[in-house]
């Protein structure tokens, strides 16, 4: 199925969805009215000023917060009915999360950091950690395998954050502000990654940003302002798609990991 095919089926949808929260007497409403599809395979961003509503309705989609009404499906389970226990599991089952600020474990180097979450899912060390060095080579970073995170710049970083939210691949990857800390150099490589990522691995790609720049290399945008939408667009193609590949970065070869068959691990490209 092409990319374009793919884009037709919904992964996530949120249907009438209000998010309040109590503020001493008062009740702001941070979320209202949402309702909203986003496609299999689709890079969306949730774009507007600060204070719009985007971190609360991220986290209401990824589950991180419940809504006060309305629902939300991801491949059509409704995640606001499950427990705490059953939505942990479902997010280290089916989400990936790329943060502003990396949120890399310290005492970790590279290669566990993002060998992590298959350590969850069971997959034994020798094997996790080939697929991380794979994911690390796509990311042009072989030559820091067993840095710390305080040995790594910025940019470098959020590369092993990045590398770290699609090894299990995903349904979803949610990216709030990924490149905030980021120059606009960084900015560019960054989000070639996250684009590459998502087009090659048939990804959902979820980011948030207030930045009209970062809109530009979504298939998607949902203009948020006072925690209801007011304009969506849709394109078939990426402005900003500018062809990142790994052979770029002097890795030829490409690890797919099947996390439903975590045994199974095989190579493509030359
Ligand atoms: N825990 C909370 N308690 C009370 N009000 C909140 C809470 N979280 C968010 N809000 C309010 O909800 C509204 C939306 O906040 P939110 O953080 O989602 O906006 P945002 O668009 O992500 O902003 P920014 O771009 O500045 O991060 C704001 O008015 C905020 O003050």
């Amino acid at each position: 199925m092409d990319g374009a095919n793919l884009r037709s089926q919904p992964v996530l949808e949120v249907r009438d969805l209000w998010k309040e929260y109590p503020v001493g007497d008062e009740t702001v409403v941070a979320l209202q009215n949402v309702t909203l599809n986003i496609m299999r395979g689709e890079i969306c961003c949730i774009f507007g000023p600060s204070g719009s509503g985007k971190s609360t309705l991220l986290n209401q989609l990824s589950g991180l917060e419940k809504p006060t009404r309305g629902e939300v499906l991801i491949g059509g389970i409704p995640i606001s009915r499950l427990s705490e226990e059953q939505l942990t599991n479902f997010r280290q089952r089916h989400l990936g999360f790329v943060f502003q600020s990396y949120n890399l474990l310290p005492q970790l180097t590279a290669t566990e950091n993002v060998a992590l979450p298959l350590m969850f899912r069971g997959v034994p060390k020798p094997q996790r950690e080939q697929a991380a060095r794979e994911l690390l080579a796509r990311v042009g970073l072989s030559h820091r395998l067993n840095h710390f995170p305080s040995q790594m710049s910025g940019g470098q970083q959020q590369r092993v954050g990045i590398a770290r939210a699609f090894i299990t691949r995903p349904d979803i990857v949610f990216a709030d502000e990924p490149t905030g800390n980021l120059d606009s150099k960084t900015t560019t490589q960054v989000m070639d990654m996250i684009c590459s990522f998502a087009r090659d691995f048939h990804q959902t790609v979820i980011l948030v940003s207030h930045d009209p720049e970062m809109a530009s290399y979504a298939h998607h945008i949902v203009t948020l302002r006072d925690g209801g939408i007011v304009g969506e667009q849709r394109t078939q193609h990426i402005e900003k798609e500018r062809g990142f590949h790994a052979s770029n970065i002097h890795s030829q070869q490409v690890l797919l990991f099947d996390p439903y068959y975590p045994q199974s691990c095989r190579y493509t490209g030359s």
